[in-house]
């Protein structure tokens, strides 16, 4: 037992009581009820004191030992809870079952719920736009079998993939939020590092046992129709997943009705450097606007964003499916029904996750009115959709479904405005159960009833000052003062006697008793049963509701990416069977959106007698940017997005692989250059005759002539072996030299133009190589020291006498100028220069001289 050295049996009671709960949940935090806080303890108490920020204390001591303590208001627990939850933890809570005041000695606990990062469905746990993944991962001959659960979405779905290398892009773009492994050795090292893994004995993945029990779970006879037959690894995969959610659901589980198999190869494969390359979703600085995904969701509704991120995560290839969609983009922007479409989304919320809590009866009063506004709001949506003419759209429609007696359920079984919570009732609308409007007519009408009551008796006794009123020990009474009392009626039954006073109870006024002060819990009672008899009737029609919310999802997004193409002028691209690129004045995204100066916008063309373009320019020219659009265009395209080009023709493409100098390298532990060969050393083993490969500045990370070399044999593999379609930006001039006749090699280039002392860049890409790099005058644009830039100058102004500018590389280092040239580093001050200048530069060889000249450039 983790810090307690002594043997529980010297506890205190609580204590043990406490240990019993413990030794369930080893390995996760304990949140142990103790009146108005969730308590932790020992090794728990530590942990929780650490990562919450709270007040480590004891608790008096337990079998002479001080217990370490920790603890969190029960009313504020939720935000401690999510907190954890997001740094991967788990967390069981322990309650009080029985009523403390109630029981003698110890009260009841019981472990009643079981939150962890994967699995939780509660709104406060999770993120609005984005999926929370369960993931659990098997491995075998074959490779690995996945399968991956959003629970709050009630999605399950399964993949095979072949190779490590699969496994790490399938990892970047599912971004699970707890994975499931069995717990053995030999795990490629970059799991470790995944947040909320859990270690599960290996046997929970054994295929056969994992078999029986999705037949089980979903009550069939075989799983091919989920796509699990021969298929052990996704099998054995699903079957841990669906282990854990019922070991951790502890009340009801998710609706899971079904499992989908999404083939690995269907869509374009992206790794983790390219998507963090291109900056999809999110970026080094962690700022989403400034992400394709920033730019492109003008979704409505929190599923349609959801299901938006995913489909930006995973482009497809199938040409069918993606020009339906471009079909359905096209009409709503034609007819302009995207507009009315997104009108109605606004009062829609979130139905998909809706639903999931209606399946695990945690949906409260306000998501069934939300629901039912949704549900009344259909009509009005099937109209606008039926005139349009889209396959996609008439299916979605169809999808859409017949929902008009649920909707007229709930609108008449929930009152206009419910409160938050059931709690206190005041959600079912009157009118909807003759029964609770009795109870709550009874409770409400009583006052009136007893004024009645009075009127009536003091007629028929003639005692005028005959009163009815209502004591807390003996309850309602008729009171006659005592010199009237021998007036009293037979049927008046003495309940107390006063010092003046005589009281009566009668059968009416009894039962009326009855009923009223009990009323108002039953009406509750009444109220509560009503309110599941409802969610049984939804639950019963889970699954038509359920493709409902996917359509609306699906026409969220289509209607976004109408509004998107209308108000960023993007057109739409053709997907062919012809390979090759063809984009006519092409832009990036995002940088057309930041900036505030116009965006020139650029062509490329790629076909097979023009595989790879080498791209050279001045720093600040547009190579970064111009490579990167193009990859986001042909990246739109395959998610079903029109694209900022005014034309895009599109050969089939399988992958799109790039290599781009990150900023965020060096905070991933690894050498700048050791990740830049790593990724590059993946591109060269992957890249196809299909793919799209973005390199840029291969080489820079090393010694020039490293660099140069490398870079160079980099672009030849790609050009003669890989035949990859590739954008290669350098400041290797030298490699220009590789566009020969019949080597599907290209140059194009940016440039900039002087203008006295300013420097504009051009951002026009244009035929041929570059002539000029203007690294001396960005530099002077950085703000390096005029001295430096003017030493700088003079010094390549030399070097230029003896050969061809820019080619540094092919002069004889023997021809250099004197080396005491290099002093211009004396008053350079970057930490690179600084170590140069610690060089003499009397004491360089000519060929050192060389290198450190050209590394100046580099830095430049
Ligand atoms: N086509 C364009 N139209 C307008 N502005 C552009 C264009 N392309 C790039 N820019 C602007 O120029 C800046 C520099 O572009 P980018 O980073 O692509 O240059 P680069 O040639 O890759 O530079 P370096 O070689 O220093 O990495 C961008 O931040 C962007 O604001």
């Amino acid at each position: 037992m983790s810090g307690s050295s002594k043997t529980s049996s010297e506890h205190t009671p609580l204590m043990k009581q406490y240990f019993a709960a413990k030794a369930e949940y080893p390995d996760i935090l304990l949140f142990f009820r103790m009146g108005d806080f969730y308590e932790l303890f020992y090794d728990d108490a530590r942990k929780a004191a650490r990562l919450l920020d709270i007040t480590l204390t004891q608790r008096g001591s337990s079998a002479g030992q001080p217990i370490p303590m920790a603890g969190v208001p029960v009313h504020a627990y939720g935000g401690y809870l999510a907190r954890l939850v997001a740094l991967g933890e788990s967390v069981a809570i322990c309650e009080q079952i029985g009523d403390p005041a109630a029981s003698k000695g110890l009260v009841e606990r019981k472990v009643v719920r079981i939150v962890t990062p994967g699995t939780v469905t509660d709104e406060a746990l999770l993120q609005e736009r984005r999926d929370t993944l369960l993931l659990a991962i098997s491995r075998g001959k074959g490779g690995y079998g996945l399968a991956w659960a959003d629970l709050a979405g009630g999605r399950f779905l399964v993949s095979e993939i072949g190779n490590e290398d699969l496994l790490a892009a399938e990892l970047a773009r599912l971004d699970p939020a707890e994975t499931l492994l069995p717990d053995e050795d030999g795990w490629p090292p970059f799991l470790a590092a995944l947040p909320g893994l859990r270690r599960r004995p290996p046997w929970g993945f054994e295929p056969d046992a994992c078999r029986r029990q999705l037949l089980r779970f979903f009550g069939l006879h075989d799983l091919s129709g989920f796509g699990l037959e021969d298929r052990p690894l996704a099998t054995g995969a699903a079957g841990a997943l669906l282990a854990y959610v019922e070991e951790t659901q502890k009340q009801r589980l998710p609706h899971l009705t079904a499992i989908a198999f999404e083939a690995a190869d269907d869509g374009i494969a992206l790794n983790a450097a390219t998507r963090r390359h291109l900056e999809l979703d999110s970026r080094a600085d962690g700022r989403v606007e400034h992400t394709l995904l920033g730019v492109l969701d003008s979704s409505i509704t929190p599923m349609g964003g959801r299901l938006l991120r995913r489909w930006l995560n995973r482009p497809l290839r199938d040409r069918r499916v993606l020009g339906q969609r471009h079909h359905a983009v096209a009409t709503l922007m034609d007819s302009g029904a995207h507009e009315g479409l997104r009108e109605d989304f606004r009062g829609l919320g979130d139905v998909e996750r809706i639903l999931a809590r209606v399946a695990l009866r945690s949906a409260r009063p306000r998501d069934l009115s939300t629901l039912r506004d949704a549900l009344a709001a259909l009509p009005a949506l099937r109209e606008r959709l039926a005139p349009l003419d889209s396959p996609r759209l008439q299916a979605l429609r169809a999808e859409l479904g017949e929902h008009g007696d649920i909707a007229a359920l709930l609108a008449r079984a929930i009152v206009p405005q419910p409160p938050v919570l059931m709690r206190d009732g005041g959600v079912i609308a009157e009118g909807f159960d003759a029964e609770l409007d009795e109870l709550r007519a009874l409770s409400t009408n009583a006052d009136r009833f007893l004024v009645d009551l009075e009127a009536r008796e003091k007629s028929a006794t003639g005692i005028p000052t005959l009163k009815v009123g209502y004591n807390r020990v003996h309850g309602y009474y008729i009171e006659i003062s005592k010199g009237q009392s021998d007036k009293a009626p037979a049927h008046y039954t003495r309940r107390q006697t006063l010092t003046g006073a005589e009281r009566y109870i009668t059968e009416e006024l009894k039962a009326f008793e009855d009923k009223v002060l009990s009323a108002r819990e039953r009406a509750l009672a009444r109220e509560k049963a009503l309110y599941d008899e409802l969610l049984d009737a939804l639950d019963a029609r889970l699954e038509p509701l359920k493709r409902c919310a996917a359509a609306l999802s699906e026409l969220d997004v289509l209607a976004a990416f109408a509004e998107r193409a209308l108000a960023l002028d993007w057109s739409r691209p053709e997907l062919t069977d012809t390979p090759g690129l063809r984009i006519e004045r092409g832009r990036h995204p995002v940088v057309e959106t930041v900036r505030e100066e116009p965006f020139e916008p650029n062509d490329l063309v790629l076909d097979e007698d023009r595989r790879m373009l080498v791209i050279t320019g001045p720093n600040m020219g547009g190579k970064s940017t111009y490579m990167r659009q193009n990859a986001l265009i042909v990246l739109l395209a395959h998610i079903g997005s029109f694209v900022p080009a005014s034309r895009a023709v599109i050969g089939p493409i399988d992958r799109i692989l790039t290599r781009i100098g990150a900023g965020d390298d060096l905070a991933r532990g690894q050498s700048t250059f050791m990740v830049e060969m790593a990724e590059t050393s993946y591109i060269l083993h992957h890249a196809t005759p299909n793919s799209l490969v973005l390199m840029d500045e291969i080489g820079r990370g090393t010694s020039t002539y490293d660099g140069l070399a490398l870079a160079e044999a980099c672009a030849r593999h790609l050009a003669r072996h890989n035949r990859a379609y590739t954008l290669f930006a350098t400041h290797y001039f030298e490699l220009t030299a590789l566009a020969e006749p019949g080597s599907g090699v290209a140059n194009v280039h940016l440039d900039a133009v002087e203008h006295g002392d300013r420097l504009v860049f051009m951002h026009a890409v244009k035929e041929g190589p570059a002539n000029r790099s203007f690294g001396l005058q960005v530099a002077a644009l950085a703000g390096l020291p005029r001295q430096v830039v003017e030493q700088a100058r003079h010094t390549l102004a030399g070097l230029e006498r003896r050969g061809a500018p820019g080619a540094v590389a092919r002069m004889d280092p023997a021809t250099l100028e004197q080396p005491q040239q290099m002093g211009l580093f004396a008053a350079a001050r970057s930490p690179a220069l600084d170590a140069l200048e610690a060089i003499e530069p009397d004491e360089l060889t000519p060929k050192q001289a060389l290198e450190a000249l050209y590394r100046l450039k580099q830095l430049l």
